[in-house]
């Protein structure tokens, strides 16, 4: 793995307006973003989202899963704060990449659940890597991490990287009846930190 800053510009958005920074991963050829508001460096804990790419739910509105709201609920919360980071990672299918996941999701509409059809597919439930972070990381100068995510994974992985989270914010949004049973799934088998009924959005 080897992480190459290219370039960053303004992207505006119905939140506000964000700083976009682009990465290439060079080993991979992936294509990384990370949207920053406000001065991010330094000393004071970052508000911080490290999302997987979704295309069907960040960009093609699926219910399936609750990325697309997960996503917006995170910009809105760094633009209410004035100041954070929200890492884009293109690990489409937690890794699996995107035409291995339209087959996970027909295997699911045969009746497997999310973790039992990447399992049919050869993969691992979980086969994304986190480890691209740290440059990024550096990169901008960030020093400690306040992180918005239900996932004990991704806090795990980011202290193995050595990046400091100081506090875990539950990150619940977008639940309904056609990703019930994938949510559940993420809390039975993959010890997301779900609790029934709560909703963290702040719209
Ligand atoms: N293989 C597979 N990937 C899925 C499925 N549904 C969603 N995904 C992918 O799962 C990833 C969702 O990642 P995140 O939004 O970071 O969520 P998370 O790891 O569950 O943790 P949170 O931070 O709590 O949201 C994205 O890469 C999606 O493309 C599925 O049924 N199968
Ligand atoms: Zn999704």
């Amino acid at each position: 793995m080897s992480i190459r800053y290219i370039e960053s510009c303004r992207l505006p958005t119905p939140w506000g307006t964000f700083d976009m920074h682009g990465f290439e991963d060079t080993t991979s050829q992936k294509e990384h973003v990370v949207l920053t508001m406000g001065d991010v460096r330094g000393d004071e804990p970052v508000l911080a989202r490290i999302h997987s790419e979704c295309l069907t739910g960040d960009g093609l509105f699926s219910l399936r899963c609750d990325c697309g709201a997960q996503l917006q609920a995170a910009m809105y919360k760094v633009a209410q704060a004035g100041r954070g980071a929200i890492f884009y990672l293109r690990q489409e299918g937690r890794g699996i990449g995107l035409l291995n996941k339209i087959r996970a999701y027909h295997l699911q509409d045969c009746g497997a659940d999310t973790v039992e059809a990447n399992e049919a597919l050869g993969f691992g439930a979980d086969m994304r890597d986190y480890t691209i972070l740290k440059p990024m990381i550096e990169h901008l100068a960030i020093e400690k991490i306040r992180l918005m995510t239900n996932n004990p994974r991704k806090v795990k992985a980011l202290q193995d990287i050595g990046i400091p989270v100081v506090e875990r914010l539950a990150h619940q949004t977008g639940r309904n009846p056609h990703n019930a049973k994938y949510l559940e799934t993420k809390k039975g088998k993959l010890g997301h930190l779900l609790e029934d009924g709560a909703d963290d959005s702040p719209q």
